[in-house]
């Protein structure tokens, strides 16, 4: 199946990015896209200042355009937004099926508070909370789903390894961490044999958070990968994964009596 992922250049005027929204994804559509990834925080500016005021329920306005978007074009879609429920702030990436369906919540697990002096210092647990559940869904193939900064974490990708073929993460590396680690981050995947997918925000220099851009798609090599531009990127997703994970049968030749990754508790999917 095809795979396309959007990198969408987030402006602060909601209605103006939901409706770019509905234009590229109808535009992934009719170049066979199945399975559509939007960046991380779509909806809103990257930034802790911004998420309350952009805040959503789901459902709500930008969860029911992507409801409507899934369904006019018979595609899955995948995205981030700053979800409010019960008073708490999360990021959520909300997954659509073709019938227009909500199939899961994913909300970021992992926060991303990090200190670089003199470079970067971003602390999202100032305004948001994080999930509880690791999140699969089913379409062409099983799909594990992170946001940003969860891709750091190599154990929720040996996790979702063991069931899944291909890993989406919406996110928005920056100036500093983009270049050092973006693309290693997902190539690192080819230790899981598995297709990564990272949809980033377009780059606005003027914005208070740069975005790196550069989403990509790997299986171990890069096979797609955008500029720092508005633009989207395809990927078709193939049988290379059964035939390298026979042909390089690492899953059955762990030793387990020596180390293990568990998952101490399951969450959706
Ligand atoms: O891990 C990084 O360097 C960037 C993470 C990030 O931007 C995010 O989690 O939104």
């Amino acid at each position: 199946f095809r795979l396309a992922v959007v990198q969408l250049q987030v402006s602060s005027d909601k209605a103006n990015n939901l409706s770019k929204v509905r234009r590229l994804v109808k535009e992934a559509a009719g170049q066979g896209g199945k399975v559509v990834l939007l960046p991380e925080c779509f909806n809103s500016p990257y930034g802790t200042s911004f998420f309350s005021k952009y805040a959503e329920k789901i459902p709500g306005e930008t969860t029911q355009m992507l409801s409507e978007v899934a369904k006019e074009n018979k595609l899955h879609l995948v995205g981030s937004i700053p979800e409010e429920d019960g008073g708490k702030l999360y990021n959520t990436c909300a997954v659509f099926g073709p019938e227009g369906e909500l199939i899961l919540k994913h909300r970021k697990i992992h926060l991303f508070d990090i200190d670089v002096p003199g470079k970067i210092r971003f602390q999202e647990s100032e305004t948001l909370s994080p999930g509880n559940s690791l999140s699969t869904f089913d379409t062409f193939c099983r799909v594990g789903v992170g946001i940003c900064y969860d891709m750091r974490f190599a154990e929720l990708a040996q996790l979702y390894n063991r069931k899944c073929q291909l890993l989406v993460y919406p996110g928005a590396f920056n100036m500093t961490t983009g270049p050092a680690h973006w693309e290693l981050l997902q190539r690192a995947a080819l230790d899981n044999q598995t297709y990564v997918a990272t949809a980033s925000p377009a780059r606005d220099e003027a914005a208070s958070y740069v975005a790196w851009g550069h989403s990509t798609v790997v299986n171990g090599e890069v096979i797609a990968k955008a500029g720092h531009e508005e633009s989207i990127i395809y990927a078709d997703i193939l049988q290379y994964l059964a035939d390298v994970r026979q042909q390089i049968p690492i899953s059955s030749q762990r030793r387990d009596d020596l180390y293990a990754v568990t998952a101490v508790q399951q969450g959706s999917g």
